[in-house]
């Protein structure tokens, strides 16, 4: 696992814009899992940029959704099918055909559910998963307590994420109590798994997660079994990790080559 600090949104959002597009580069058919949240907007303005001004191409790629809502008609603003079509894939020249999202209104769930991972496998799995971190250490929608190897899955959402969530609602009682989220096994399959944490409110779910044993008590923490995760940071995200000082030096000397 390696932990980049960085002083703000900006750079952040670049340094990751960088790894989408050398990915890319390498392999125009990539396949990119897609969160949801506050924390990667800045990266799909970057690769939205870079799309408009330098041609950066999605035509060959294709992307998965980590998670997704139960109930909410389809079509809802605030549903993750319409968050990611708005706030990346509209942007950018990717087959809309080829961005796909668990199924939260589906008759049968865990049928759904099923499918989406034989759909994730049939791709070739997950090569550049972006991942927020909830307050609580959550990722994707895996709750405290989440098995540390679950497959995509219905969660009951814990209140604090749901009063976290309740800005994209008109009220608190709109936020719905059930989710469709990949798994944790799920997510450590993916072959780089980038997280994205800035403001003071992540620094105690960064702390156990880089720092903390691994427990599902934070989900995140299973990021530490991970074999390419890359934890991104901004100053006030980080600032309850004892070792900042030294992820802070490995980082400024590691060769340019390195890449994330
Ligand atoms: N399901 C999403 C998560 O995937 C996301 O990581 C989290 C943090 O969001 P934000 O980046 O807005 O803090 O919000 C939601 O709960």
């Amino acid at each position: 696992m390696e932990v980049v600090i960085l002083p703000g949104g900006r750079q952040i959002a670049s340094l990751v814009a960088d790894a989408v597009e050398n990915l890319l580069r390498n392999k125009p058919d990539a396949v990119l899992g897609l969160a949801t949240g506050s924390s990667p907007l800045p990266v799909y303005d970057e690769l939205a940029r870079r799309h408009e001004q330098a041609g950066l191409d999605f035509s060959r790629a294709c992307g998965f959704t980590l998670d997704e809502y139960v109930g909410l008609e389809p079509g809802h603003p605030e549903s993750y099918r319409e968050v990611i079509r708005r706030d990346f894939a509209d942007r950018v020249n990717i087959d809309p055909d080829n961005v796909l999202g668990p199924d939260g209104s589906a008759a049968d769930i865990p049928a759904a559910c099923r499918a989406y991972e034989d759909r994730i496998r049939e791709r070739g799995g997950i090569d550049l998963q972006l991942l927020g971190l909830g307050t609580d250490g959550h990722i994707g929608f895996n709750e405290p307590g989440s098995s540390l190897a679950s497959r995509t899955r219905i969660k009951s959402l814990i209140e604090q994420t749901r009063r976290d969530n309740a800005r994209f609602f008109r009220s608190l009682d709109e936020v719905p109590h059930h989710v469709v989220t990949q798994g944790l096994g799920t997510i450590l399959e993916s072959r780089h798994a980038i997280l994205l944490a800035t403001g003071a409110q992540k620094a105690q779910a960064v702390h156990d997660l880089v720092e903390g044993p691994l427990a599902a008590i934070c989900p995140a923490s299973v990021l530490q079994l991970h074999p390419h995760a890359s934890i991104v940071l901004d100053e006030a995200a980080a600032s309850s990790l004892k070792l900042a000082d030294y992820y802070r030096h490995t980082y400024e000397h590691k060769p340019a080559w390195q890449g994330l």
